[in-house]
């Protein structure tokens, strides 16, 4: 992998991940879609018949196979608040970057969307305390932290590619 997007449920990753692969000529995968796929079940699907549990075990598993490839990965919103999921992320030696928004930009993303069931079945107040309860996790694992309030997301592949591409970036990934 070339590059990995971490953040919370409606911060960007795979708006962004689509767009970042597209301007560096490379290929996208979103760890949600690799996941249905595996599964051949949508995700709220998953989450109502086989439970939060293994669809974090099947997760688990898709993104190990997932950092095998190249290009970019979207990753799903929990994906990197599981502690054996951050030691992945950190020993693929891939740049890790965490997609930041403040709670009224990802309600107001979020919000109409019924594909997310931890959007569904939490009120406002609980998906705001979860959020504030994965920042230490998105911020061990991340190498960049990019604000996506608005901001379009050709600026933030902006900055993104950027930041890819100084110099120093280039040797520390050898
Ligand atoms: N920079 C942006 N400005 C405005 N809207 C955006 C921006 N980035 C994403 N969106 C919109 O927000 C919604 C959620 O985006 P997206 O699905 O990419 O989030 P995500 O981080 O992949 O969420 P999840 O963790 O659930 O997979 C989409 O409708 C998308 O079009
Ligand atoms: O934040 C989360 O825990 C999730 C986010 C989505 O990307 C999906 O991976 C799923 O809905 C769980
Ligand atoms: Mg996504």
């Amino acid at each position: 992998m070339e590059a990995i997007l971490i953040g919370f449920m409606g911060s960007g990753k795979t708006t962004i991940g689509r767009l970042l692969a597209q301007q560096l000529e490379t290929t996208h995968a979103d760890l949600d879609e690799l996941i249905v796929k595996r599964a051949g079940q949508p995700i709220t699907a998953i989450f109502a018949q086989q439970g939060e549990a293994q669809f974090r075990t099947l997760e688990q598993a898709t993104l190990q196979a997932a950092l095998k490839r190249p290009g970019i990965l979207s990753t799903g919103g929990g994906t990197a608040t599981v502690a054996a999921n951050v030691q992945t992320l950190k020993a693929s030696s891939t740049p890790v970057i965490w997609l930041a928004a403040s709670d009224d930009t990802i309600l107001a993303r979020v919000a109409s969307d019924t594909g997310r069931p931890l959007v569904n079945s939490l009120d406002t107040q609980a998906l705001f305390d979860l959020k504030r309860s994965r920042a230490t996790s998105y911020a061990q694992a991340a190498d960049l932290v990019v604000n996506t309030d608005d901001r379009t997301p050709n600026q933030i592949c902006q900055e993104i590619t950027t930041w890819l591409t100084q110099p120093a970036q280039v040797l520390a990934q050898g």
